[in-house]
């Protein structure tokens, strides 16, 4: 596992994005079939889709052959209602870029049969070759996409129900109203997530500090379903050095070192 220190989650978002661009573009020069890119919502990746739409408004790049999947989606509120992921998708990002509407896949909440939805879901995803480069963040209590504790690591798109910190923590969507949040949704597996030929994850701030720490220094457990992404062959965790805190002073040091040698890729995009 790479973990990049960045100074702050501005930085995090230049770095996540550059990665993205130079991944699409590395792929494009060799190949024609589409780069196929999974994407979270939240607002960690906020600052990642502005720098992207930044490139690809300035022909950095482009998303003209690009495929994406969205990790999760809520189950019960309508496909326009402001704080769906649809539409948080399109008013942060898909609204902004050259991608053809036709290659967006987000799961479908309030589809007639939610468990076909979800099998359905995972077949695109295989018809499309597997996922290219997997972004995604983490919960305070380290779930990745809405995988809560004790999700199975090899976990595939199913329905699940969100955990009362999951609750809480996206009340702020809601106007602080607990009620208004859906208990439910539909997310890819970890297991989902697993597969994708790269994972990268971005966190910032302390209170993603305990769920960082336990997805690399703890061990591989569903407690944490983070942690993952040890057994990944190239999994990235980008972070800043809020969410540093809970880390070992030599864990930190070690990452610190190993990576200093490492070209930043938003440097090739400044
Ligand atoms: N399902 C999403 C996750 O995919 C996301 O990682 C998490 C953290 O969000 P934020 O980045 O706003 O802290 O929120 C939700 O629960």
């Amino acid at each position: 596992m790479r973990v990049i220190i960045e100074p702050n989650g501005g930085q995090v978002s230049a770095w996540g994005a550059a990665y993205i661009a130079k991944r699409i573009n590395e792929h494009n020069k060799k190949e024609k079939r589409p780069f196929v890119l999974g994407l979270p919502t939240g607002s960690t990746p906020l600052g990642t889709y502005k720098k992207l739409i930044e490139y690809c408004k300035a022909g950095k790049v482009s998303f003209a052959n690009v495929v994406t999947f969205n990790m999760d989606e809520y189950v019960g509120i309508p496909k326009d209602h402001p704080e769906s992921y649809h539409s948080f998708m399109w008013n942060n990002f898909f609204s902004h870029i050259d991608i053809k509407p036709e290659n967006v896949n987000i799961l479908n909440g309030n589809a007639p049969d939610l468990c076909k939805e979800c099998a359905d879901y995972e077949a695109r995803i295989r018809a499309a070759g597997g996922i290219d480069l997997f972004m995604g963040g983490i919960g305070p209590d380290g779930h990745l996409a809405f995988n809560e504790p004790f999700s199975s690591l090899n976990s595939r798109t199913r329905v699940k129900s969100l955990t009362k910190d999951t609750i809480i923590a996206n009340s702020r969507f809601f106007g602080g109203n607990v009620d208004l949040v859906p208990k439910t949704a539909l997310t890819v597996g970890v297991g989902t997530v697993m597969d994708a030929r790269e994972v990268m994850i971005l966190t910032m701030g302390h209170n993603k500090a305990r769920a960082l720490a336990a997805g690399i220094e703890g061990s591989y457990s569903h407690q944490w379903t983070i942690s993952a992404l040890q057994v990944h062959p190239k999994g990235i965790i980008v972070c800043d050095e809020d969410a540093t805190d809970e880390l070992k002073v030599g864990t930190y040091k070690y990452f610190k070192d190993i990576e200093s040698a490492n070209l930043d890729p938003a440097k090739l995009f400044a």
